[in-house]
Formats: structure tokens, sequence, C-alpha cells
């Protein structure tokens, strides 16, 4: 049966917290002390991501409306630029047509933009778009987005936490955490050493058998990485992850040469598309990807990235972005497991990644989340209009 015609697409900035560190965070959180980036070679960017405008965009809410007054909406990031990218280019491509089209309207939506598009903001703008949209068929059709997907392969989503606490992780059921690195290759042989001691330290609290990683946002070069990861393999590094720059293919698959057996690398939270999946598995840069859902291009395009990967047997595990990850991450066979972003100050309570932009987010229990807790139309989470949305340009 057709389904209503899209009538208007909307899209709003929103500033104030909820969402991870692209999103503004409050003074003293983890998700902003000192944390090693590309960046911190210059010292008076070192200690605070927000220096450098970590957080300049802020948050992107897409509301696509169909004519019989159905809203389906998503947040992710991207601001008031991707704003004007979705009213002033994206909207064209929708309004007036079937929303089951999301196909060929992924493809006009990439494809036109694609002079001056490809990655980074345009391509976070179209995943703006085409997650409203999956939420928007999904509410039409009254079906939860994982069942559009092909249905849940297991009864649970299981999670690791990201955040400066593992051990606090531990206790509230996770199967493994994973550990800001704060010190990059400007800080020298006193920062490897600091870096290596952090993650002796958090072995010491969490015992053997639970999973720890680092993440190096983009970091650091081939030659540090390496020596970071065999310094750490002693204390179980699990996987060393985004260690270096996401255009560096050839640095990461050299990466992956010299790290020690058993040590996984890992990357691709700031790649995009399913081309560029394809250089990180064709030059075998990583063990497993991790695409943004919100950022890669959408659930559309994330299929397909993900049939990338199966088919050369290796993992996906998308980059934290709470339910917009998890109705895909339950319906696919190689992502056994998903990310939860701890984004409580300490952080040392399971808190809602979109709070308070989101109502009804589910949050892992004892590091878990029922498949059946996603069984609601759409995404199953509401926009909380009590925020304040600011529509910068119509069209
Ligand atoms: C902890 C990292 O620096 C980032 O803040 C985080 O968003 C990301 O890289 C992740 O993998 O969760
Ligand atoms: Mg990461």
């Amino acid at each position: 049966m057709p389904l209503p015609k899209i009538k208007e697409v909307r899209a709003f900035v929103v500033r104030g917290g909820g969402g991870a560190d692209y999103h503004d965070q409050g003074a003293g959180h983890w998700i902003d002390d000192h944390i090693a980036t590309p960046m911190a070679k210059y010292p008076e960017y070192r200690q605070s991501r927000q220096s450098f405008g970590i957080n300049v965009l802020g948050t992107l809410v897409v509301e696509i409306e169909a004519e019989d007054g159905t809203i389906g909406f998503a947040v992710t990031t991207g601001g008031e630029p991707a704003c004007y990218i979705v009213e002033k280019h994206l909207a064209r491509f929708l309004e007036g047509r079937d929303p089951a089209e999301y196909e060929k309207i992924w493809d006009q939506m990439y494809f036109s933009t694609q002079y001056y598009g490809r990655k980074g903001l345009v391509v976070n703008a179209i995943s703006g778009v085409d997650l409203a949209l999956w939420d928007l068929i999904g509410r039409l059709r009254q079906e939860p987005v994982h069942h559009l997907l092909g249905g849940a392969v297991r009864d649970e989503l299981q999670f690791y936490a990201t955040g400066a606490r593992p051990d606090i992780a531990k206790q509230l059921g996770f199967i493994g955490g994973k550990l800001p690195l704060h010190h990059g290759p400007a800080e020298g042989e006193e920062g490897l050493k600091k870096n290596v001691a952090l993650l002796a330290d958090m072995r010491a609290r969490c015992g053997d058998d639970f999973w720890l990683m680092y993440d190096c946002w983009m970091a650091l070069d081939v030659n540090y990485a390496t020596r970071l990861a065999h310094a750490c393999h002693a204390h179980g590094l699990k996987w060393i992850e985004e260690a270096i720059s996401p255009d560096d293919y050839w640095g990461y698959a050299e990466l992956k040469r010299n790290v020690p057996a058993g040590m996984l690398v890992t990357t691709g939270e700031h790649e995009a598309t399913r081309w560029g999946f394809r250089m990180l598995l064709e030059m075998d840069c990583c063990d497993i990807i991790q695409p943004d859902v919100g950022w890669c291009g959408g659930v559309t395009e994330l299929l397909k990235i993900s049939a990338l990967a199966d088919a050369r047997g290796k993992l996906v595990v998308p980059h934290g972005s709470s339910v917009y990850s998890y109705h895909f991450v339950v319906t696919r066979h190689n992502s056994p497991f998903a990310e939860f972003l701890m984004m409580h100050p300490g952080p040392t309570e399971v808190v809602p990644m979109f709070a308070p932009q989101l109502l009804g987010e589910p949050v892992p229990v004892n590091g878990r989340i029922r498949a059946s807790a996603l069984d609601k139309p759409g995404f199953g989470v509401e926009l909380n209009r009590e925020i304040p949305l600011h529509r910068p340009y119509t069209h």
C-alpha cells in the first residue's frame, strides 16, 4: 500500500547538552578532559577539545512530515550549516515523494551534493535526513526500524562502555571499557608512559578478563601507535582505536601489520559511505569498522557498508549513537555487540546519551538492552519539544 507522501522537511539546531563530544558538554566532563587529539601538538588546544571548536556546530534535528501529519525525526550533529544544506538543497528530493523511495532519495541527495560533499558535514546532513526518513517509514507502517531492516537476530544487545572509568563500567555490567587516550606524541615519552600506566591501573582494578581498549581519536602517528600498542600488550589491550588520521589508509594498513598478534585495530567513526569503507576494507586497514550511522550516510548507507564488511569477515560495531545504531546492530550477525557512550560527567552512572533531546531512550541495564525494548514504531523515541528548537532557514 502506498504511504502518504512527504509534505515538508524541516531542520533545527539545538544548543546545550545532550549527545557526545560534538554536542555541547559542561565544564568538568570526562569527555573534554585532556584527551589526545591531532590538535594537541598546539599546547593551547591540549586541555580541552572545546577550545579548538569540537562543539562549534552543535546538534541537528531533522523532521520529515507526511501528508497525514505523521512526523519522523532524527538527532545528529551538524548544527546550523547542516540546517542550510537540508533546507536549501536536500529537501527538494523528498517533498512530494513516497517515503518508501529511500534508495532513490539517498542517491539523489548524495550525487547532487557530490561536487561539494562526499564526506564530513554534507554526508552528516544526508545521514540526518536518512535517519528521519526511516523513522517516518516506521511510524507510518507502525513498525520498529529493526523490523524494516530484517528483524532482530538476537534477543538482546550487549554493550561495552566508553568513558574514563572502565572499573565502574565493569561494576555496571558492561563487557568492556574503552578509555580515551590522554597523551599524544607531542607529550613525548613521559606522556607515553602515563598512557601505559593508566591502562595498567585500570587492568589492576578490572581484572584479567574484562575488555580494555584505547580510543586515540586520530591523534597519533604510526610509529607512536605501534609503540603504544606494544607497550599496552602486557596489560591486555584488546584494541587500539582510530589511532591515526582517517585519510591515512596506508598508515592503518601498516599499523595493522605492526600490532602484537591478537590485538585488534579498529577505526571508521570518521569515515563515510560505501566508497570510504571499501578503502578501509580492501587495504586491510583494520579488524573492526566503526561507522557512525549519523555521519556515514545513515541507515541506507550503513546497510551497504555492513554487507561489504560481512563479505570480508569483518565486524561492524558502530560508533555509539544510541537508538540510531541499536536498531541496526540487533539485525546483523556481524555486529555482535554495541558501544555505549557514558555521557555522565564522572562517568559513574548510566544516563541516556541524548538527554534532554530525546524522550524514551532505552539505556543498558547490567550492560544489556532487550531487543523487545526497541519494539516501538520508528526508532521508538520522541523529540522533547520543551527544548528550544531553532529553525535558522526555511525553503
Ligand atoms: C572518547 C573519544 O575521544 C570520543 O569522544 C568518542 O566519541 C569516540 O571516539 C568513541 O569511539 O566513542
Ligand atoms: Mg572512537
